[in-house]
């Protein structure tokens, strides 16, 4: 595999496993369904963020309660949900994890940018170190899985965090794959702050065998 000469998140090469449950994915969400998501995301971040009068609490629970009510009444399997699951798209339509954009690649080695909202802070502006980890997790995971690679669950993944990973800024993700010994693949990421170290990572990936799942 060679680099990737017009960096695009979009054009990450999908195993077929990844591809197949990508594009089962796509061609059931109805119209609006990423714009649904990212008002989830924005949601988020405006609720951790807020301090409003109690009229404006009691106004937004009742709007949220509504519309939980109407996605509840749509309630589907996990093999039929889309959640989580466009993952040609930064954030692959999930709110659990900040969305990472892909922004070059290779067989072993991606170079990642993601910015923390509110959502995810500990204290004081810096990001919960729970949230560091999940972006490891996405980070090493997706690198674990590209290109013709079959697709692996973390078993181990160890994060060293070095100074604090602010909040609302663009921040950059590299993660590489440093080898693999039968269907384990050994993998390291650091996240930093411009030249700054903010965490670093090492997670231990297995290849499913067949059927596995
Ligand atoms: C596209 C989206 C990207 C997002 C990526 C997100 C990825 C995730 O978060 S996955 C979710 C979190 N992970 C999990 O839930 C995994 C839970 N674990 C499992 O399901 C099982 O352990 C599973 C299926 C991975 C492997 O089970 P199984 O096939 O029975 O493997 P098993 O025989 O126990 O182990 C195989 C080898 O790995 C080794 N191994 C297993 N676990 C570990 C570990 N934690 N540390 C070190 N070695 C380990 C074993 O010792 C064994 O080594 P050897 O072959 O030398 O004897």
């Amino acid at each position: 595999m060679t680099p990737s000469p017009e960096p695009a998140h979009d054009r990450v090469p999908l195993a077929p496993f990844w591809r197949q449950w990508s594009d089962r994915a796509v061609a059931r969400a109805p119209a609006g369904w990423t714009g649904l998501i990212d008002e989830l995301r924005d949601l988020q971040d405006a609720a951790a963020a807020s301090a409003p009068p109690a009229e404006t609490v009691a106004r937004a629970t009742a709007l949220l309660a509504d519309a939980r009510r109407l996605l509840a009444a749509h309630t589907v399997a996990d093999d039929e949900q889309l959640y989580g699951k466009l993952l040609r798209l930064p954030g692959r339509g999930q709110t659990l994890s900040p969305p990472l954009r892909l922004l070059s690649w290779t067989a072993t080695e991606i170079v990642g940018e993601v910015t923390f909202g509110r959502f995810h802070s500990g204290s004081n502006d810096a990001v919960h170190g729970g949230a560091v980890a999940l972006l490891f997790d996405e980070a090493l995971g997706r690198l674990s899985d590209l290109d013709d690679r079959p697709p692996s669950r973390t078993v181990s993944l160890r994060v060293e965090f070095r100074s604090l990973t602010p909040v609302g800024r663009p921040l950059t993700v590299r993660a590489r794959l440093l080898g693999q010994d039968g269907r384990k693949r050994r993998l390291a990421g650091v996240l930093r702050d411009g030249e700054r170290l903010c965490a670093e990572a090492d997670g231990l990936f297995l290849a499913l065998r067949p059927g596995q799942r």
